[in-house]
């Protein structure tokens, strides 16, 4: 049996905040504000996984109001999501995610950013892909106001 599930999240640009995405910290003027430390790609990737098991979403399983994940390392939040998909019976398939991000340019940490969506998943290099586009300074990220992410996965269950 395969289940697919969707996930997109958005989180605004500020100064005074690292910027870290896919688990990787990227040198830039600004980061992402949030509860957690705001990583919009492991987000929306837990956001797919939840969905493809109709486990509802990560702010329901992680509530913002909840001082336990104030600056978490997203890292954590994706394992534990994981955990409950693996006791479910599912392995990846494969997940594939779009970065809208107008700056900074994500091609230098893509590779990165794959490698712990793969280590995550427990799954290969070849199970996920991550891409990157502008919005051609369209919209709230093409003012670099925020920086959103998209990811749908396959999950197969064993
Ligand atoms: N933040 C970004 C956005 C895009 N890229 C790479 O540039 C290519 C062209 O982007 P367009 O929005 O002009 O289509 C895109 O395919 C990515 O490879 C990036 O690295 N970082
Ligand atoms: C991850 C959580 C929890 O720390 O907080 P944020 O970092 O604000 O992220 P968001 O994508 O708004 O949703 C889930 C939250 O409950």
């Amino acid at each position: 049996m395969f289940r697919i599930g969707q996930g997109f999240d958005v989180h605004q640009l500020t100064a005074g905040r690292p910027l870290i995405i896919g688990g990787v910290e990227i040198s830039h003027d600004k980061g992402l504000l949030g509860h957690s430390d705001a990583d919009v790609l492991l987000h929306t990737v837990a956001d797919a996984c939840l969905g493809a098991i109709g486990e509802g979403d990560i702010g329901r399983h992680f509530p913002d109001t909840d001082p336990a994940f104030k600056d978490a390392d997203s890292s954590k939040l994706l394992a534990h999501v994981w955990k409950i998909v693996k006791e479910k019976g599912f392995v990846l398939g494969n997940v594939d995610c779009t970065i809208i991000a107008q700056q900074p340019k994500m091609a230098p940490h893509i590779e990165r950013m794959r490698e712990n969506i793969a280590n995550l998943l427990e799954g290969s290099l070849e199970q996920v892909n991550v891409k990157a586009t502008t919005t051609e300074r369209l919209g709230f990220p093409g003012r670099e106001e925020g920086i959103a992410a998209q990811a749908v996965i396959l999950l197969q269950k064993q």
